[in-house]
């Protein structure tokens, strides 16, 4: 299939829905999308400059795709996710470009709203930091929006993201940029943990099967208990670890080998991260360049 082809069904009418970019995060949002019912597959429309990306969103999603990011950027509501070094290429293509009315969600790493709004030359700007548990509708996605918002723009977008799983909106767009160190590293972080402890399992003698369901069964069954108690996860915690017991053995390796210290410091290292990328030059990079 050639590229003509993936994009020959573009529609006439005004999408509902667009990306611009369609990696990872667009598809875990779009599948959250379709499979609340908030939008048809042929009421979105994907930018994204990769032709096997397009037709794998094409085929496992029948939403519509196209290599004209302006098609996409036409739709009522733009979603922006490209990664931090493809923004000034993407600013620069769409500045002065979109309609009056469009509401655009950008949900990358470091994006200020300040830098979104004059780098689209358009007010109507949210920011938004989800993560990649939208896949299965339970994101929890922090979002600040800019001043121009009016309340039935605030409500779409806040059903948008709602379709994720989670959201909260927060006053400034410190507290996004706050969550890009906490709730969007968070499903790797996690992923890193489960990894460790299966290994640990194994070293320790149990088939990589079991060790996988000792650590995944009790992780999911410890969620849903401080979920369905709201009790602390320190009152929690403390009810596992006997006087003298076996569990007090282990938290205290953890304890000694500083790793309270060392989650902080990797929350501080996103953070300060996510600044960084967001203070990139706006200027498309030459190839090498990316930081
Ligand atoms: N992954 C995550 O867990 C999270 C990511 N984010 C943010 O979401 C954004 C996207 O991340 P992610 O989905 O992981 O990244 P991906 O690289 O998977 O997706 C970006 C996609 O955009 C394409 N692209 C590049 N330039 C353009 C362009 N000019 N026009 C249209 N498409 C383009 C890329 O193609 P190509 O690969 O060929 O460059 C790629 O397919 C990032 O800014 C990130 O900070 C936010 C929360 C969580
Ligand atoms: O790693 C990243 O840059 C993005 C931002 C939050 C999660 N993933």
């Amino acid at each position: 299939m050639t590229a003509d082809s993936i994009d020959a069904a573009v529609p006439s009418r005004r999408p509902a829905l667009g990306f611009i970019g369609g990696g990872v995060m667009a598809e875990a949002l779009i599948g959250a999308v379709i499979g609340s019912c908030l939008a048809a597959p042929g009421a979105i429309l994907v930018g994204e400059v990769d032709e096997d990306r397009r037709r794998v969103l094409r085929e496992q999603h029948g939403v519509e795709v196209t290599a004209d990011n302006l098609a996409a950027a036409a739709a009522e509501l733009v979603v922006l996710a490209v990664k931090p070094q493809q923004l000034g290429a993407v600013l620069q293509q769409l500045r002065g470009q979109l309609r009056e009315d469009t509401i655009v969600v950008s949900i990358i790493a470091g994006a200020r709203l300040q830098t979104l709004c004059e780098g689209l030359e358009h007010p109507l700007v949210v920011r938004a930091m989800p993560n990649t548990p939208a896949r299965v509708r339970k994101a929890a996605t922090f979002w600040s929006a800019s001043a121009g918002l009016s309340k039935p723009a605030l409500l779409r977008v806040r059903s948008l993201l709602g379709a994720f799983g989670t959201e909260l909106e927060v006053a400034d767009e410190a507290g996004v940029e706050m969550a890009t160190g906490l709730a969007g590293p968070m499903p790797a972080f996690v992923f890193f943990l489960i990894e460790a402890f299966i290994d640990a399992g194994v070293a320790l003698g149990l088939p990589r099967e079991q060790a996988t369901l000792a650590t995944v069964e009790s992780m999911r069954g410890s969620l849903e208990l401080l979920h369905r108690t709201q009790e602390s996860p320190e009152a929690l915690r403390k009810q596992v670890t006997s006087p003298g017991g076996a569990t007090l053995a282990g938290l205290r390796v953890f304890e000694s080998a500083g790793v309270r210290e060392t989650m902080g410091a990797a929350v501080r290292a996103v953070h300060a991260r996510a600044q960084e990328l967001g203070r990139l030059p706006l200027a498309p990079l030459e190839p090498g360049k990316e930081g």
